[in-house]
């Protein structure tokens, strides 16, 4: 029988038997009641619901939600009492926990004679000392050479539950430089580190345990006392505002919050690490003796998490800290100088002041030194009874390394404050193991009830989801939830976390539409808009992370591609300069040494170039007259010179090449030699230089014209050569100015040079000059009378002559100069000399030229030298500046007019005044700078004013 169809028909039946009233007891229609009540339901016989089925429905579901209820206050319950347990066994093992890893010997190294450190078991490290002597640390846990970052990473995991539990927590690397630090905390793409992993374990634990969280993501470092945002871009241009100073201030509650820090939210691991990954690419850097990419600061990373709908938790607001502190080092072993020095001397300080408060804490001191260092500062309410932490100290394995090894342990055994010969009986000890293990059995049921209940609840939901067709985990549900969290956020501030919506950070740092283009990432904020401000942080698309960008073994994805200090860089390319301030800075106010390259290329190259020709120490040298500035735009060319490098190969840079030549620093001083075979070398070089130009601009072309009796033209050449005041002033540029006179048949090129363009005609004698203030020295030759003239012959075709050369004649000695620098060579007959230069006139020489010289010159082709044959009466003293005089070197005929007369007042305009009165500015902006200083005007100040 049909029991769909009985069912069905029970109701008549029943009502049938109704009539028969008088044979009814209770007894009978109780018995029919259970009949009934045994049936099975029409619902499980696909049946369409009636209106009194949908009854049934509603009650199935509120059972169902009743159900769920019961299941979520349950697995609530199973959190409180997994986290109770947690936290007893956390206090057994310590609130502060002491890791110790030992680093493995690398390809290229050696262990030296005694193989020094040895982890003899989990807990104990034992170092080989001299006489056989051993000397055992112990600590919560020792990782040797062998250990992989998983096993690492189990030993953390217990703190990232903590974190979600509500506490405050802080895992450190500590160790020396070179240990391997920033390998555990960031680790490599194959390997990843601790902060990774614990950011992983964080968003998947977070969405385990039931409740939602608002988590933001910040990335700071400590650099050289001073905090520095490393999710903020450092100004790229001069007009660009400083990003915000970070201040450390403590809420009425203590909480510590770190002003203008920037926070941002982050919704999965992966947004997170790519913040991560962001930051460490700002990060301080630089090579040192001990290591190619060290640490040159205190690296933060601060994950915050605020939940408003667990009371159980222990703060609504908690933070992890993932730091990775600078490296230990001595100095003695560095030989570190010069900033290096201070780095590492700031790094020093503040790890002491960390040991000096862990210590304190461990010790339960009622002072806690936290105010001693910006670090402790920092980390204040991280630190202590209700935060976990977790210290890892890093070892070398090498022999080399012991004293440092010793250091390091000396450090780590402080900070645990377990002294040799106080530590725990073994009595205790065993007790305390039973406890711990008694505890994580406990903790195993736990979990696995939760397990159980989880899926259970999984379950429920999902029926839950078939009966009343909605989804509760949808959307809407996590939108609604982070529109509740905004709104309490507003209501009562998180104090800690200062999330920044995008629409309220400086201007400088949102995206333009281009850069959130090129990224096509976007990151959410409050406000509900996407903008890309992360990607904009990426290092600027500047020459120096190309060209610096140095490829570090195994770090493709966690180590972000960073780059690497310039020193390095600048070693590869035999470079010689100064490592000394070869930080890779980040966000470093006071860092002026390693500028961002703004400038465009093309305008930059040929200065860059410069250095290419002349040498980079020649710029140092000359820098060290023009100290800051200089030092600001020495920097810029190695960058641009690095680029150049790589652009080399491209056809474009022959044309730049060719151009450069003539803007050649000055030659030194030990150029002006009377040695023939020397002076021969330069003049070639000059001669080629020259013909470089003329063939390189429309001066040829015009030369020739001249030869066949075209009128005269003037061409500028670009490019002219540097003067000693233009070093004064990169900015300045002497314009060379070059004239062809033709006299019947032949063409003299005259040049004439003008500092900053501007050219003094002298209409008495109808002559050009610069301005004064280039050969003052002159003045000082005494005794000297008249001029001469000499003319220089180019290697040009036909009859081209060119002179470009100033003579002056004097009774004893003479040297000339040629205009172009290089060219020095002394000639005298009979009694009178000739002497010039571009920038520096000296106004005595050593030695006369002989005639055999001057012959050699002559068959050479380059110059020759020709005698005035009468006096001018203008002597030295008249002589002012550059002046060309202008001959025609075939029949020695003077084509040119003597020198002019004397003008304005040498001393106002003479070199040496231009020389002390850079000095005397120097010297007051070093005494102002002093000053300032005491005043309390930190490296961003300073850095602020040169800008
Ligand atoms: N456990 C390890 N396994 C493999 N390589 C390691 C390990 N530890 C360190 N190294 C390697 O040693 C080198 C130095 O390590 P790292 O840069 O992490 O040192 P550090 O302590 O952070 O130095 P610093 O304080 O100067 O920044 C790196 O090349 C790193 O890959």
């Amino acid at each position: 029988m049909d029991p769909g169809k009985s069912i069905r028909n029970l109701a008549v039946s029943l009502h049938s038997l109704l009539g028969l009233k008088t044979h009814l007891t209770s007894n009978w229609v109780k018995s029919i009641s259970d009949i009934i009540k045994t049936l099975p339901s029409e619902k499980s016989f696909g049946m369409q619901p009636t209106h009194s089925d949908t009854d049934d429905d509603d009650d199935s579901v509120s059972k169902k939600e009743d159900e769920l209820t019961f299941l979520t206050n349950y697995i609530n319950q199973l959190n409180i009492k997994r986290r109770q347990i947690l936290h007893e066994f956390l206090d057994l093992k310590g609130n502060i926990r002491v890791f110790c890893r030992i680093r493995p010997i690398t390809a290229g190294e050696n262990f030296g004679h005694l193989r020094p450190v040895l982890a003899s078991n989990s807990n104990e490290v034992v170092l080989k000392l001299m006489d056989n002597k051993t000397k055992s640390y112990n600590f919560d846990q020792v990782f040797h050479p062998g250990s992989s970052q998983d096993q690492v990473f189990t030993e953390v995991e217990p703190i990232i539950k903590s974190v979600i539990d509500g506490y405050n927590a802080c895992i450190f690397a500590y160790g020396q430089t070179g240990t391997g630090k920033t390998f555990t905390m960031e680790g490599s793409a194959d390997t990843p580190g601790i902060v990774p992993r614990a950011i992983e374990a964080l968003f998947k634990q977070a969405v385990d345990c039931n409740h939602a969280f608002l988590i933001s993501f910040s990335m700071l470092e400590i650099y050289m006392g001073n905090l520095k945002d490393l999710l903020v871009p450092k100004p790229i241009k001069a007009t660009d505002p400083m990003p915000p100073c970070l201040s450390i201030q403590a809420d009425p509650k203590g909480e510590i919050v770190i002003g203008n820090l920037v926070a941002i939210e982050v919704n999965d691991c992966n947004q997170a690490l790519r913040l991560y990954r962001l930051g460490c690419r700002l990060r301080t850097t630089a090579s040192t003796n001990s290591n190619l990419t060290s640490s040159r600061s205190h690296c933060m990373i601060r994950v915050a998490m605020t939940c408003f709908d667990a009371a159980e938790r222990r703060r609504e607001t908690n933070k992890l800290w993932l730091i990775d502190l600078g490296g230990s080092e001595r100095v003695l072993k560095t030989k570190a100088s010069g900033k290096r020095l201070d780095e590492g001397k700031a790094i020093n300080l503040s790890l002491s002041a960390l040991g000096d408060v862990i210590n304190s804490l461990q010790r339960k001191r009622h002072h806690i030194p936290y105010r001693n260092s910006k670090l402790t500062q920092v980390l204040k309410d991280s630190l202590g009874d209700d935060s976990k932490t977790i210290m890892l100290v890093h070892v070398s394995p090498k022999e080399e390394d012991l004293c440092e090894t010793i250091c390091s342990l000396n450090f780590a055994t402080r900070v645990k404050s377990v002294h040799l010969g106080n530590e725990d009986t073994t009595e205790a000890k065993e007790q305390r193991e039973v406890a711990m293990a008694d505890l994580q059995q406990k903790m195993k049921h736990i979990e696995d009830e939760r397990l159980l209940v989880r899926s259970d609840i999984e379950k429920l939901k999902k029926k839950l989801e078939n009966l009343t067709g909605t989804n509760p985990s949808s959307e809407e549900q996590q939108e609604a939830f982070h529109a509740s969290i905004k709104e309490q956020l507003t209501k009562s501030r998180i104090v800690d976390v200062t999330v920044t919506p995008l629409s309220k950070v400086p201007r400088f740092m949102r995206p333009t539409i281009c850069s959130k283009r090129k990224s096509g990432t976007g990151y959410k904020t409050y406000e509900g808009r996407y903008d890309t401000v992360l990607e904009r942080r990426r290092r600027p698309p500047s020459h120096r992370a190309e060209s610096l960008s140095f490829p570090v073994k195994d770090r493709s994805d966690y180590n972000s591609d960073r780059s690497i200090s310039r020193s390095s860089c600048l070693a590869e390319l035999n470079m010689k300069i100064s490592a000394d301030n070869a930080t890779e800075c980040s966000q470093d106010t006071s860092e002026t040494d390693f500028k961002p390259n703004g400038l465009h290329e093309q305008e930059r190259a040929p200065r860059s170039l410069i250095n290419q020709k002349a040498g980079i120490s020649h710029i140092q040298k000359n820098s060290r007259r023009q100290v800051n500035k200089i030092n600001h735009i020495k920097f810029s060319k190695v960058d641009d010179w690095l680029h150049l490098q790589k652009s080399k190969s491209t056809p474009s840079s022959c044309s730049q090449r060719t151009k450069r030549v003539l803007a050649v620093p000055i030659p030194e001083k030990k150029y002006k030699t009377n040695v023939q075979g020397k002076a021969d070398d330069k003049v070639q070089g000059y001669a080629y230089t020259k013909q470089e130009v003329v063939s390189h601009g429309k001066l040829n072309n015009l030369a020739t014209k001249g030869a066949v009796g075209k009128p005269m033209s003037e061409v500028v050449i670009e490019k002219p050569p540097k003067m000693l005041k233009d070093l004064f002033n990169e900015d300045s540029r002497s314009d060379v100015t070059t004239t062809l006179q033709t006299t019947e048949g032949e063409t003299t090129i005259q040049t004439q040079h003008s500092a900053d363009g501007l050219l003094t005609r002298d209409s008495e004698y109808d002559t050009f000059s610069p301005p004064d203030g280039c050969s003052p020295r002159l003045e000082e030759c005494e005794g000297h009378k008249g001029i001469c003239s000499m003319s220089t012959t180019n290697a040009l075709e036909g009859k081209i002559q060119s002179s470009d050369c100033f003579l002056v004649k004097n009774s004893g000695c003479s040297e000339c100069y040629p205009s172009e620098l290089y060219t020095t060579s002394v000639c005298s007959k009979r009694d009178f000399c000739v002497s010039f230069s571009m920038l520096e006139l000296e106004p005595c020489f050593q030695q006369a030229p002989t005639e055999s010289n001057m012959e050699d010159s002559k068959t050479q082709g380059f110059y020759s030298f020709q005698p005035l044959e009468k006096e001018t009466g203008h002597g030295l003293l008249q002589l002012k500046s550059r002046r060309a005089l202008f001959m025609n070197s075939e029949n020695h005929k003077i084509l040119a007019v003597p020198f002019g007369k004397p003008e304005g007042k040498m001393q106002s305009t003479g070199i040496c005044h231009v020389v002390k009165q850079k000095f005397e500015i120097l010297c007051f902006s070093a005494l102002l700078g002093l000053g300032l200083y005491s005043l309390g005007f930190d490296h961003d100040f300073f850095y602020g004013l040169m800008l």
